[in-house]
Formats: structure tokens, C-alpha cells, sequence
């Protein structure tokens, strides 16, 4: 499996301990940044990720900023990309089985990094479930 991830400013520490967890899991990560505190502008780093989620050049796309909301809509500017915003585990697991989410989107200022964790390992492990729901998602783009 690839994953490509990017953040602002505000996600820096939780996205360094999310490479960390992924390269145990032997995942292959794409790293848009940044890998700074300074500030910088959400777009410039989620812009990346979406495109190579929408090009097929990755399987998953994590992206992270301090609500997720910034990062979240970037991302869903992409025809095929369908970005979830995720607080906690069920919401994440969800986003998998009813949405097909194919990118991951935190609000680091809001939650824990454990919880970051456990929903990244969530994320990457629930199959989407289909039936009624790939119908509804097929009605996603306009
Ligand atoms: O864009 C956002 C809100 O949706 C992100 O949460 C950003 O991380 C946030 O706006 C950055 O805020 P800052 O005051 O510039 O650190």
C-alpha cells in the first residue's frame, strides 16, 4: 500500500509520529510536508495529496491541519476524491464503510495523538461496504 500525507503547521508532530506508524505497517509514504512549524498555508501541502490520490498514485491520502476543515476542503476540490473529516474512531470507521473516504483528514488542535493513531489504523484497515452505499456515493460528482 502507498499513502501520500501533507499538513500545515499545526500538524507537523502528529504527521512525523503518522510516517513513523506507517513505515511499521511497511506502508510506502509519499511526504507532501512541511515538516516545519512555521506557518504555512494548508492548500500548498493537502493540494498535493489530493492530486495523487485523484491520479491513482497512491491508494490513501492523510492529510492533517488544526481543525481539518482547511485541509478537508482543499482536498475535496478533486473530482474523485472524497476527504473525511474524523474526530474519533467510529466516525472514522464509517467514513470507510458508508463514504469509500480515500483521504483522511485530522484536526490535530482537537484531538489527542493516540486517537490520531488509532483512526489512521482504522482508516487504512475498514473496507468500504457497498451495496447501498456505493450507489449514494456514485452520486458524489457533479
Ligand atoms: O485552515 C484551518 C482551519 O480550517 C486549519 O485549522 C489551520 O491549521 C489553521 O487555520 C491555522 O491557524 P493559525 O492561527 O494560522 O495557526
Amino acid at each position: 500500500m502507498k499513502v501520500a500525507i501533507g499538513n500545515d503547521h499545526a500538524g507537523t508532530e502528529y504527521k512525523l509520529a503518522i510516517i513513523g506508524l506507517l513505515k511499521s505497517m511497511q506502508i510506502e509514504v509519499i511526504n507532501h510536508g512541511t515538516d516545519g512549524t512555521d506557518s504555512v498555508d494548508y492548500p500548498d501541502h493537502a493540494h498535493p495529496v489530493a492530486y495523487d490520490v485523484e491520479k491513482g498514485n497512491v491508494d490513501m491520502g492523510i492529510i492533517i491541519c488544526g481543525s481539518g476543515n482547511g485541509a478537508c476542503m482543499t482536498a475535496n476540490k478533486q473530482q474523485n476524491v472524497r476527504a473525511a473529516l474524523c474526530w474519533n474512531k467510529e466516525i472514522t470507521q464509517l467514513a470507510r464503510e458508508h463514504n469509500d473516504a480515500n483521504i483522511l483528514s485530522l484536526p490535530a488542535r482537537y484531538i489527542s495523538l493516540p486517537q490520531a493513531l488509532e483512526m489512521v489504523r482504522t482508516f487504512l484497515s475498514t473496507s468500504f461496504s457497498g451495496g447501498r452505499h456505493e450507489r449514494r456515493v456514485e452520486k458524489i460528482p457533479v
